[in-house]
């Protein structure tokens, strides 16, 4: 098994850069995610790490091993992509053993290996059909023994789920973070689904045109997202323009209409106009809350239910909470709310920057 080190990637397509100065270690043993929105540059860093794209410019490391020259057929990598990419004219177990075979390994290893992926990830039963036999979710448990059985350094897996329909990929996932744990191989695994990257990565890359924003565990990103992209790409929140000010050497945030409340963990910012980012579930209900809010809409999701709200520093706020069996809130209702201030996140005025200093 590998780590991977990227030191400041460069790559051009046709003298249009799409990735400038890209750097990021992706630990050994690892589920490590690039997730961003489409035409980000995710698949297209995937492919360089592959040797399928040509490297304009930094280093890439399997290991201590540089392998920007390397042939991607020397690079020892297992790849899943979206469409399933197996052999139509071969049966499933004849796929599995293909890459085994291209090895020139005695026949006891490929037939020895062969089942141990066939059995591990569930197919064995279906071992001599061909693929047009199986469901979407088979075909891509076939894609993924045959990427595994070859013994790669690294995983590559490029949307393996999108073609799956939602119950199915729910099922994949799990899977594939089970089969991952067990291997232990470093896998890079390619998203768009904010969702899904939380649900199955170790870690997760942020990434926008080209760039890295972030890179944490599912759980710092989401509690302490480093700007205002991260906030707003994983999760939902509200966004809330405000003004840092000081008084007596203690902090506050006005809002547009001239609500005000003290923020201690900004005393020692410099007055600013800031961004807020309070998540719809940072608002606790309680009877002396001190915010007095108005039921806009309701939406009623079974164990949850949705609020919008008006509050009196911004119109429109989303606010969820879990559903209450005998109470029935609706529209013009009046609901007193708190805010744990420790959850809440304040940004730069442009978004570029969290002051409560992530790193
Ligand atoms: N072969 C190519 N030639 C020219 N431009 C390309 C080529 N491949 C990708 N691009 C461009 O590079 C940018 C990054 O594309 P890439 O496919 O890496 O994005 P992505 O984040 O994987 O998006 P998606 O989630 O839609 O697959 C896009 O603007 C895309 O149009």
């Amino acid at each position: 098994m590998s780590s991977i080190k990227i030191n400041h990637a460069k790559k051009v397509y046709d003298n249009n850069p799409v990735i400038e100065d890209l750097t990021i270690t992706i630990p050994d043993g690892s589920l490590f995610t690039l997730l961003g929105p489409s035409g980000c540059g995710k698949t297209t860093l995937l492919r360089m790490i592959a040797g399928f794209n040509s490297i304009e410019g930094g280093d890439f490391y399997f290991n201590e091993t540089r392998i920007n020259n390397m042939e991607p057929s020397k690079r020892n990598i297992g790849m899943v992509f979206q469409n399933y990419a197996i052999f139509p004219h071969l049966t499933v177990k004849e796929n599995v053993a293909f890459g085994l075979k291209q090895k020139k390994v005695s026949k006891e290893v490929v037939e020895q290996e062969t089942e141990k992926y066939l059995t591990l990830m569930q197919i064995e039963q279906f071992k001599n059909r061909k693929p047009e036999q199986l469901s979407g979710g088979q075909q891509q448990r076939v894609a993924l023994a045959r990427a595994l059985a070859v013994n790669p350094e690294v995983l590559l897996m490029d949307e393996p789920l999108s073609n799956l329909d939602a119950k199915l990929r729910l099922d994949m996932r799990q899977a594939i973070r089970e089969i991952q744990r067990e291997v232990g191989i470093t896998t890079v695994y390619v998203t768009h689904d904010q969702e899904e990257a939380m649900a199955i990565s170790d870690q997760i890359a942020v990434m926008n045109l080209g760039e890295i924003q972030q890179v944490g565990r599912p759980k710092e990103l989401y509690h302490r997202p480093k700007n205002e992209f991260v906030a707003t790409f994983i999760g939902r929140t509200n966004i809330i323009s405000a003004e840092l000010f000081h008084l007596d050497g203690k902090a506050f945030l006005k809002f547009e209409n001239g609500y005000e409340f003290p923020f201690e963990a900004l005393n020692d910012e410099e007055d600013q106009k800031v961004r807020l980012s309070i998540r719809p579930e940072e608002f606790v209900r309680s009877k002396h809350g001190e915010i007095e809010a108005t039921i806009v809409d309701s939406i009623y999701l079974g164990l949850h239910t949705e609020y919008l709200l008006k509050v009196p520093f911004a119109d429109k706020v989303q606010f969820i909470e879990e559903s209450t069996f005998n109470e029935d809130l609706g529209r013009g209702d009046k609901v007193y709310l708190s805010i744990n201030q420790q959850k809440i996140n304040v940004f730069n005025a442009d978004g570029t920057k969290n002051l409560l200093g992530v790193e």
